[in-house]
């Protein structure tokens, strides 16, 4: 990022004379024809320098690139001087311009190691023993709700990033839960979300854990309040909040003033952006589903990474290679989403996580120079689990009109290996099938040669597959915390080199501004339609629709 659209780098300008004049010309089928080495030249291996069971293998030899495409986005990665915003940012400085702020996520799991000044980060080791403390009195039973009974019930208050990253990460990691402590997350304004959950909990034995960094969103803080009035129903007296409610915020004037007293509370520092917050007291629920020192694994996983993304050359950093991937497709060949596609039941959620952490991250036009881009900035995350996808979506990734950009995921080995693994190996089997079919096709040649003479020329037809849709496949043996932790990061350091390449500040997210300043403005203009002014006929048309045919 050198005050530059991406545009003006000379490897942006080399890359797209070569996407104009060979783009036509790259076929999987034929690259690795002609190359039996390309899946050596286009793979990596990962060993955490910390811990060498940490590890995984990403292939990104089904890629429409060759060695001159991936040494010219190399190129645009030295050109947008990734590595000395790297560096910046691993020193703490405030690269996060727009709202002076440091971006500091990697302080959270560094234990010491790279030496970071910037206030606060000092205090990491003092919050992580307090959340050992903690967890440990709750999980053991010693922490006692207010008629004595240990707590068996955590309810997480807490939207976006003080959401999605712990419901990820606890349904991620299952398999390292204390099944008899129940855990729920309750995220949407919406008091269905509440009430439900509500439902399935007893005053004497829920803590709730309200995550808010600024303790002011409004969802968070009207769940927080109703769930308080719905303990103190039973509860009745004020000071049993005490036993049953803790706060994850940097705000510790609005925590106290809401009635959690501050060694309830659970500090973190305006460095961490929400969606890079599970690492910090927002891990609190993870900490307690699956124990401290799983939560530390998974902090130790992502520090290995980290070091990784600092010290490796370029062409063997994983986070750089799926970056400059994903830009050849997002500004080369125009592909709007990026589809990611765990075959790993517990990895559920990993899409949705992701879906915050790229596109409120990289979804922006202005670079940090406030000029407009004039090319394609984040792609539109998706995705699902497989094999449920190839129920529904493949079938448009393998025959639609799109380009839609893969990462497959999945485990060599399973948590649960129900009839001999033969679940598991069925799973794999289709891990292995789907890139190679969406790399490969089939031809209309071997189409007739399927169907036999008489074919109809619109069944033959329909039945092609023209392949060339390219994907990564990432392999880890076993989806342990240290590995979760290292795969979580190496996306995490993925967005941020390509914000770098666009030129804009991955870590503000002001888009989502105005909508709140709007829903507030109407909400006390709602009893009344003579109160709804100020708005186009088709917004008023639909409040003045909803007044006439609401009941309370
Ligand atoms: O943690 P909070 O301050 O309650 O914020 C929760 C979420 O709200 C905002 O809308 C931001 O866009 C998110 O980045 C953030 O994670």
């Amino acid at each position: 990022m050198s005050g530059k659209l991406a545009t003006e780098y000379a490897a942006w300008q080399k890359l797209q004379k070569i996407y104009d004049s060979e783009h036509s010309k790259l076929v999987l089928k034929e690259l690795f024809a002609q190359d039996p080495n390309r899946f050596h030249k286009f793979s990596r291996e990962f060993v955490s320098p910390d811990d060498p069971s940490v590890t995984f293998l990403l292939d990104f030899s089904k890629n429409l690139i060759t060695e001159p495409i991936f040494n010219t986005l190399l190129d645009l990665v030295r050109e947008a001087q990734v590595e000395t915003w790297r560096d910046k940012m691993f020193a703490g400085e405030h690269i996060n311009t727009s709202e002076d702020r440091a971006v500091l996520h990697v302080a959270l799991r560094n234990f010491n190691e790279f030496k970071i000044s910037e206030a606060g980060v000092n205090e990491v080791g003092n919050v992580l023993a307090h959340i050992k403390e903690f967890t440990e009195a709750v999980r053991s039973g010693a922490w006692k709700g207010y008629t004595g009974k240990p707590i068996k019930t955590i309810v997480n208050i807490g939207i976006g990033g003080s959401d999605l990253g712990p419901v990820m990460v606890t349904e991620a990691l299952k398999p390292y839960a204390k099944r008899d402590l129940d855990a729920h997350f309750v995220s949407n304004i919406d008091g269905t979300h509440l009430a439900e959950t509500l439902r399935l909990c007893d005053p004497e034995t829920t803590l709730f854990i309200i995550a808010s960094k600024t303790f002011t969103t409004q969802e968070t803080i009207t769940n927080a309040t109703s769930a308080r009035d719905w303990f103190l129903t039973s509860a009745k007296d004020k000071a049993h909040v005490a036993k049953h409610f803790v706060a994850l915020s940097t705000n510790t004037k609005a925590v106290t003033s809401f009635g959690i007293s501050e060694q309830n509370m659970f500090q973190f520092w305006d460095w961490v952006g929400g969606r890079y917050s599970l690492w910090s007291a927002i891990g609190l629920s993870i900490a307690l589903v699956i124990g401290y020192d799983n939560f530390e694994q998974l902090l130790r996983g992502a520090h290995g990474m980290d070091k990784h993304f600092k010290t490796a050359p370029l062409e063997q950093n994983l986070p750089v290679l799926l970056a400059i991937i994903g830009i050849w497709y997002n500004d080369f060949y125009g592909a709007q989403t990026h589809v990611l596609l765990p075959y790993d039941q517990y990895l559920h959620k990993f899409a949705d996580y992701f879906q915050q952490g790229d596109m409120e991250s990289n979804g922006k036009s202005v670079t940090k120079d406030g000029r407009r881009v004039n090319y394609q900035t984040g792609p539109i995350i998706w995705g699902a689990a497989g094999t449920n996808g190839q129920h529904s979506f493949y079938q448009l990734l393998h025959q639609g009109t799109k380009l839609v950009p893969a990462d497959f995921l999945a485990p060599a080995t399973t948590h649960n290996p129900i009839a001999h693994s033969l679940h598991h190996r069925i799973l794999l089997s289709n891990f292995f099938a789907q890139p190679e079919a969406l790399a490969f096709g089939k031809t209309e040649e071997e189409v007739r040669k399927e169907l036999g003479p008489g074919a109809s020329e619109p069944l033959v037809k329909s039945k092609v597959f023209e392949g060339n849709r390219p994907s990564n496949s990432i392999m880890f043996p076993l989806l342990t915390p240290a590995t979760l932790g290292a795969l979580i990061a190496l996306y995490e350091h993925k967005i941020f080199t390509q914000g770098v390449v666009w030129g804009i500040n991955s870590f503000d997210q002001m888009g989502v501004e105005l909508g709140k300043v709007l829903a507030k403005n109407i909400l006390a203009q709602l009893d009344k339609p003579e109160d709804v002014v100020n708005h186009d006929s088709s917004t008023t048309g639909i409040i003045h629709y909803y007044q006439k045919h609401r009941k309370e």
